[in-house]
């Protein structure tokens, strides 16, 4: 049986995984920091990895990328779009007036993961804007923590699979700010993997880093992949972290890396002095009614 590594019971990315396995029976092993995920299977106890890489309505979790680019050499085996449905959970009767109406004058603090909480902005200032903000490893464990403390006025921000694991009430349920809150997630692993669904396409995420002083270097890399008419879904500048102002460029092609132009532009673009590197070359799966609102 497969092992993974994936955030506490009750997180977004357990809720994802279940959706990814679609009933096949895993190990799973959870930890509280995602610096901990990356490294179970880093160092041999997992064979893979949950990874959340990019969010909509906040973009690119930079920390994960940025683990996978400096921390680990995990390839991306696989990736799967999930939504993020946050709630707000707690007591209720804590947040109940004398009438039985919500009153969230009594709320004194909101515990959430970072990225979950920015994705809820807009309900905690119209609802509680005097609430303290407290930023934990995952929104299960901001759950836990809500559980183990209370009558104090604290909230979590998280899911309903949170709340049922650890035994606390929704006390407003979908608080994301946008509706169309969707999370991409990786699976990292040495090993390729054969799920139990049929994939919707297939990518390969390469990491240019560019040679100094080469004006109109980014210009001809993504003329290597233009001219083949190679598709491109994303590309991301971070700092390589060695030199204040150098970049490596994250790219992902919408094709396999076996396929026939994509190995001649990767020999271009290394031709041209960059370093290229392969994060992955892995099937992806469309969450379908987030395919159905994009069309
Ligand atoms: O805290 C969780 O529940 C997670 O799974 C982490 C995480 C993230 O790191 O982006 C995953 C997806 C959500 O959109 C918010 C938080």
């Amino acid at each position: 049986m497969k092992s993974i590594a994936v955030l506490p019971q009750g997180s977004v990315s357990h809720e994802a995984l279940l959706h990814l396995f679609n009933g096949e029976p895993v190990k799973l092993v959870h930890h509280k920091l995602i610096s901990d995920v990356f490294l179970s299977t880093a160092n041999g106890t997992t064979d893979y990895s949950v990874i959340p890489i990019e969010n909509t309505i906040e973009g690119s979790v930079s920390l994960h990328i940025d683990w996978l680019i400096n921390e680990v050499d995990l390839p991306m085996q696989t990736e799967w779009i999930f939504p993020s449905i946050q709630n707000l959970i707690g007591n209720p009767r804590e947040f109940t007036d004398t009438d039985g109406n919500k009153d969230f004058t009594k709320m004194v603090k909101i515990l959430s993961h970072p990225v979950a909480m920015a994705q809820c902005m807009q309900f905690v200032r119209k609802h509680a804007p005097w609430a303290e903000l407290e930023s934990v490893g995952s929104t299960s464990e901001a759950v836990e923590i809500v559980k183990n403390n209370p009558g104090k006025g604290w909230a979590a921000i998280g899911t309903a699979l949170g709340a049922a694991t650890h035994g606390l009430e929704i006390v407003d349920r979908q608080i994301t700010d946008h509706n169309n809150n969707y999370t991409r997630f990786v699976l990292v692993g040495p090993q390729k993997i054969d799920l139990p669904r049929s994939s919707t396409g297939v990518k390969t995420s390469v990491l240019v880093t560019l040679p100094e002083d080469f004006p109109g270097a980014l210009h001809q890399v993504l003329a290597a992949f233009s001219w083949r008419k190679l598709n491109l879904s994303r590309i991301e500048s971070r700092p390589t972290k060695k030199k204040l102002g150098t970049y490596y460029f994250y790219i992902d092609v919408l094709e396999p890396i076996e396929s026939v132009l994509l190995p001649g532009a990767i020999e271009e673009i290394s031709a041209l002095g960059c370093q290229v590197r392969i994060l992955g070359s892995y099937p992806t799966y469309t969450y379908e009614e987030e395919k159905a609102e994009v069309q």
